[in-house]
């Protein structure tokens, strides 16, 4: 397969969490009768986002609500579908976790965030993830047919290890449910994605709860970028399904006229990649 119809599903989110789901639930039947087979949910689509909600509204994966939504919806729409991500609970320490649900409904992949979201900018924005979350410590990745999909989760996009690892693992796409904010986001959103997908020649998207008026503001924008670094597909802020066709033979086109992988020096990064 060469070309994976996909949407993405940009949904407000607010604290009544059946809300949340029913809410979700109709944008993905939208975009599936919009055609598409790979349907994508932000960060904390099912519950506000911020510290002092995420025990509360906290899941097992798979055994609660929210996956038992995302496994019935790939099934009777015959999707994938990348779930966002919901705060998980498991052996008593929460994490922030993405799960990927096959046509049959069954979950392929889950991802638990790695890098926490601790940053503190006077006068912009102060978080901490980690006062409450523990780090994922693994990758993830699925397969559409011959696709290669990885994972990551927001924050994740800063740290080009990870999506470089994915590439070297033979990845052709990363997505990032996320939940970028007044500050970071007019300043980084659409620059990382694009940085991530130039250097690793990969499609990356990212997912974006819609901006609401209340608790944490998200930036939106959900956003398609193609190997070559464009943004091909950005929403606005506002709630909505973004389609977009993604044709994987362009990550063939890119790396066959710029072989960037096949000129790494990697007798050279070596020493650099051991310093810390
Ligand atoms: O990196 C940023 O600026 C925002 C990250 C974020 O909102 C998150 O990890 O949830």
């Amino acid at each position: 397969m060469t070309i994976i119809k996909s949407a993405l599903v940009q949904t407000q989110v607010g604290v009544d969490r059946d809300a949340n789901l029913k809410n979700a639930k109709k944008f993905i039947e939208e975009a599936a009768k919009g055609g598409a087979k790979l349907i994508c949910l932000p960060e904390c689509f099912n519950s506000p986002y911020g510290v002092k909600f995420f025990d509360k509204y906290a899941e097992c994966v798979p055994n609660g609500p929210t996956c038992e939504m995302l496994s019935n919806v790939a099934k009777d729409n015959q999707i994938y579908l990348v779930g966002g991500t919901i705060p998980e609970i498991y052996e008593n320490k929460y994490y922030n976790t993405c799960t990927v649900w096959n046509p049959c409904g069954e979950m392929i992949a889950k991802y638990r965030k790695i890098h926490l979201f601790d940053i503190d900018i006077p006068g912009g924005i102060t978080f901490k993830e980690s006062d409450i979350l523990s780090p994922g410590k693994e990758l993830a990745t699925f397969c559409i047919d011959d696709v290669k999909i990885g994972l990551g989760i927001c924050y994740d996009m800063r740290f080009e290890e990870l999506a470089k690892l994915y590439r070297l693992m033979g990845c052709s796409m990363i997505i990032y449910p996320g939940a970028f904010n007044m500050t970071t986001g007019p300043m980084h959103w659409e620059l990382l994605q694009r940085g991530r997908a130039l250097d690793n020649q990969i499609y990356v998207c990212a997912i974006s709860p819609a901006r609401g008026t209340q608790g944490y503001i998200a930036w939106g924008h959900s956003q398609f970028t193609n190997p070559w670094g464009k943004v091909i597909c950005q929403a606005d802020h506002t709630e909505k399904v973004v389609h977009c066709d993604l044709d994987f033979k362009e990550c063939d086109v890119v790396r066959q006229q710029i072989p960037i992988f096949k000129q790494r020096r990697c007798d050279v990064y070596d020493t650099i990649n051991k310093i810390n």
